[in-house]
C-alpha cells in the first residue's frame, strides 16, 4: 500500500483543513461551511477573506474595520510600477508579469520575513490588497494610460475596476465583478493552492508561496483555462463555423474542450451554474447573447456525447470569461483575476498549513539505471 503510487496525487490525503470542502459526486463547494451558492450572493469578497483568514464571518463592526486595512494597504512603490511599466514595454504576458511584481513586493515589506507563520497573515493582507493594483497599472500601461491610484473608500471589487478604466463601476459591474471573485476564493487543494503550502512548508515566506501558486495557476490545465476558453469562443466567432462544428473538429483532432472536465467534479462545478445565471441575466439585460449561446450550445452538445455523463462537465472556467467580457476586461486578464481572488485562499492555506506545520516531501519511485559506472570526462 505504501508503495502504490498515484500518479498526479488523486485523492491522495495531505492535510487537515478548515477552510474548504469540494464534493465531487453532487457538485457542492462550501467554504467553512457555508455553501457558495449563499456567500456569492449575499457576501462580499471582504467578508469571504474574513471568513478563510479567522475563521468566521464578521460583524459589520469587524468588516468595517478589516475592509479598511486592507484598502490603506493598496498603494505600491514607485519602483513596482517602473517595474510594471518595463514588463508592459517588453511585451510581458499578465500572469508573468503578475508573478514578476508580486515577488518585488516583498522588497518594501517592513516585516521580517524570517517569521514566516507569524507574519503569514500580515503579509498576506498587503499581498492581496496590491494584486489589483498591480494588475491594473499593468493593462493601463500597456494601453498607453497612466495608473490611476487606488481609492480607500471603494470596496476591493469596485476599487479595482476603478484603477481599470478610471471610472467609478455601476453597481452591477461591481456586484458581478465581487460574486466572481467570491466563487474564485478557494477550492481546496487545488494545484496552485497545494503549490503555495508546498512551499509555506518550509516556512519560507508568504510572498514565495504566492509568486509560486501564481506560476501554478497560470497553466492551462488549471486557471489559465478561463483565458483558453474565451479564445476558443472569439475562434468560433470570427470563422464561419458554428460552436458544435468547432468543438467536434476539436475532439477529432485529439484536442481537450478548455472549460470541461475537473479532477474532483463529476458533475458541473456549482461555481459554473452561477457563473451561467449571471451571464443569462446580464445577457438578458444588454440584449447581447453571443457568448451565451455559444457556451450554451457546446454544453448541450458535449451533454449529448455523453461527456458530461462520463464526469468531463463545465467547470468554473467554462463560464466566468464570458462575464468578465460583459465587464469589458481583456482576455489575457482573465487567469491574473483568478489570482487576485484565489491569493484569499493561497493565504488561508499557508497561514492553517504552518500552525501545525510539517515539511511537505513525497518521494518517486526510482526508475532509473542501478550501479552506473562512472567515467572521467576525458574518457567519454
Ligand atoms: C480552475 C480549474 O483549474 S478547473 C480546470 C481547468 N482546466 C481545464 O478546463 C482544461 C481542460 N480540462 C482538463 O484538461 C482536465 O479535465 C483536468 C486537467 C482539469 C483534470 O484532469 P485529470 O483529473 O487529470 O483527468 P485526466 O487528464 O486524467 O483525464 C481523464 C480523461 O478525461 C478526458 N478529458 C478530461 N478533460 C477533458 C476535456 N476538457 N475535453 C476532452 N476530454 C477530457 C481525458 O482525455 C482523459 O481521457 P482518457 O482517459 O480517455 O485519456
Ligand atoms: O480544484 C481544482 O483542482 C481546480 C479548481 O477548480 C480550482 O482551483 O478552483
Amino acid at each position: 500500500m505504501a508503495d502504490e503510487l498515484k500518479r498526479g496525487l488523486e485523492g491522495v490525503l495531505v492535510a487537515e483543513s478548515d477552510l474548504s470542502y469540494v464534493d465531487g459526486e453532487v457538485g457542492k463547494l462550501v467554504y467553512r461551511g457555508y455553501d457558495i451558492e449563499d456567500l456569492a450572493r449575499g457576501a462580499s469578497y471582504e467578508e469571504v477573506l474574513y471568513l478563510l483568514w479567522h475563521g468566521s464571518l464578521p460583524t459589520a463592526a469587524e468588516l468595517d474595520a478589516f475592509a479598511a486595512d486592507l484598502a490603506a494597504e493598496r498603494e505600491v512603490d514607485d519602483d513596482v510600477i517602473e517595474t510594471v511599466r518595463a514588463l508592459a514595454d517588453a511585451g510581458e504576458r499578465p500572469m508573468a508579469a503578475l508573478r514578476t511584481a508580486t515577488s518585488m513586493l516583498s522588497a518594501y515589506d517592513p516585516d521580517d520575513e524570517a517569521d514566516a507563520g507569524e507574519t503569514t497573515l500580515r503579509q498576506g493582507r498587503r499581498i492581496t490588497a496590491k494584486i489589483p493594483t498591480v494588475l491594473a497599472a499593468f493593462e493601463r500601461v500597456r494601453q498607453g494610460e497612466e495608473p490611476v491610484t487606488p481609492d480607500p473608500d471603494l470596496s476591493h471589487a469596485g476599487n479595482f475596476l476603478y484603477m481599470l478604466t478610471g471610472t467609478e463601476p455601476d453597481d452591477v459591474s461591481e456586484e458581478t465583478f465581487d460574486m466572481a471573485l467570491t466563487l474564485h476564493a478557494d477550492h481546496g487543494l487545488n494545484a496552485s493552492t497545494f503549490t503555495a503550502m508546498v512551499i509555506g512548508s518550509t516556512m519560507a515566506d508568504v510572498y514565495s508561496g504566492v509568486t509560486g501558486g501564481i506560476g501554478a495557476l497560470s497553466g492551462p490545465l488549471h486557471g489559465g483555462a478561463n483565458q483558453d476558453v474565451m479564445e476558443v469562443l472569439h475562434e468560433v466567432d470570427a470563422s464561419s463555423k458554428d460552436p458544435v462544428q468547432w468543438v467536434k473538429d476539436a475532439r477529432d483532432d485529439g484536442r481537450r474542450v478548455p472549460g470541461f472536465g475537473h479532477r474532483v467534479y463529476k458533475v458541473k462545478d456549482p461555481r459554473a451554474n452561477i457563473l451561467e445565471e449571471k451571464l443569462r441575466d446580464l445577457a438578458e439585460s444588454s440584449g447581447d447573447t453571443k457568448w451565451l449561446d455559444y457556451t450554451t450550445a457546446i454544453e448541450e452538445y458535449l451533454t449529448e456525447q455523453g461527456l458530461v455523463e462520463e464526469g468531463i462537465a463545465p467547470n468554473v472556467d467554462f463560464y466566468s470569461g464570458s462575464v468578465y467580457d460583459s465587464l469589458g476586461i481583456p482576455v489575457d486578464m482573465y487567469t491574473p483575476i483568478f489570482a487576485m481572488s484565489r491569493v484569499g485562499g493561497w493565504i488561508a492555506h499557508v497561514a492553517e498549513y504552518q500552525e501545525d506545520n510539517r515539511l511537505i516531501r513525497p518521494r518517486a519511485r526510482y526508475t532509473g539505471p542501478e550501479d552506473s559506472e562512472f567515467v572521467p570526462l576525458d574518457e567519454r
